[in-house]
């Protein structure tokens, strides 16, 4: 059986800072494995990115962290492999999408030149002429309807919701194992959005990608997630399958955050004011969640 695409074993970090260290994850674990789409999800300073940036091998050229723990990705742990070699896994094998398109797209260049960057990191001998067919291709797979115009614009020359798609066709076009998404579309309108992920998945379940989806929102996390991971201050406190979290959420900080979702607008997570010592119970796991694929 093969590796699961990413499993996160005992994940602790922490930060030497002016004022003294602080410990920001507390022992984490979790997988994804192929082809399936999992949530991480909490409040804001939960340990959400940190998580992402250290499976994107970034955290780890950061003199002032320290990780303890395993990440091994396709099997492999990214602790014995060099910056280059995890380099060379970001924008091929593993990528990501970002809150805000804007943060990815280059606004100086056209689309068609970024593509071809993208396109070289998998394939550095792929001609401009290539790349723009297999960028015209992508385009059109996210249901751009002039692909060749969009290739020839600049990012500001395009909406909110082609620019989200421009980064997803540009996620995807080296078809990565793994793609990271940072609360895709939580700086575009409400329909937007809904159509973003909507495309995000059709787009993740053609290619059997993997994704681990970083996200605030429990209503988009419900209609998106296989699996859902609740992080409460670095620690995860519930781990449930998306049905199986909101039919029946048993850690006391996920019953919080649930019972406040109805009372602010657009689904959101709130910042729990009544910190509770209970929020610190150990870790719910849900039956039917199963186990990382190819271990014992
Ligand atoms: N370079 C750093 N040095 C010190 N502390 C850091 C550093 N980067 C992140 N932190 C701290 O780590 C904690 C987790 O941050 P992280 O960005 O992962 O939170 P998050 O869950 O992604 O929040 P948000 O949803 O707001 O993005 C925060 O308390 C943050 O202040």
């Amino acid at each position: 059986m093969s590796a699961p695409t990413l499993r996160i074993a005992d994940l602790g970090l922490g930060f030497r800072t002016w004022a003294g260290p602080v410990e920001v994850l507390h022992g984490i674990s979790l997988h994804i494995n192929k082809g399936e789409r999992v949530a991480l999800v909490g409040e804001s300073g939960s340990g959400k990115s940190v998580t992402a940036r250290i499976v994107l091998g970034l955290l780890q050229e950061l003199r002032s962290a320290r990780i303890s723990g395993t990440v091994e990705f396709e099997g492999r742990d990214l602790d014995r492999l060099s910056a280059r070699e995890r380099h060379a896994l970001r924008g091929t094998r593993m990528s990501m999408i970002f809150q805000d398109p804007t943060s990815s797209l280059n606004p100086v260049y056209r689309i068609a030149p970024q593509f071809h960057e993208v396109l070289k990191r998998a394939d550095p001998a792929i001609s401009e002429a290539a790349a723009r067919d297999r960028a015209a291709a992508l385009l059109s797979a996210v249901a751009i309807p002039e692909p060749e115009r969009a290739l020839d614009s600049y990012s500001f020359q395009l909406s909110g919701g082609m620019n989200q798609r421009v980064m997803i066709a540009m996620a995807l076009a080296n078809e990565p194992a793994l793609l990271i998404a940072d609360e895709p579309g939580t700086a575009l309108d409400v329909t937007v959005q809904a159509q973003t992920l909507a495309l995000m998945r059709d787009m993740v379940e053609e290619h059997h990608t993997s994704v681990l989806f970083i996200s605030h929102n429990l209503g988009v996390v419900r209609e998106f997630a296989d699996r859902v991971y609740v992080i409460y201050k670095g620690r995860i406190v519930e781990h449930a399958t998306a049905e199986g979290l909101f039919a029946d959420p048993r850690h006391p900080y996920t019953r919080a955050l649930l019972s406040a979702v109805p009372r602010i607008t657009g689904g959101g997570i709130p910042e729990i004011e009544d910190v509770s010592e209970d929020y610190y119970q150990p870790l719910v796991v849900h039956e039917g969640c199963g186990e990382p694929e190819g271990v014992a």
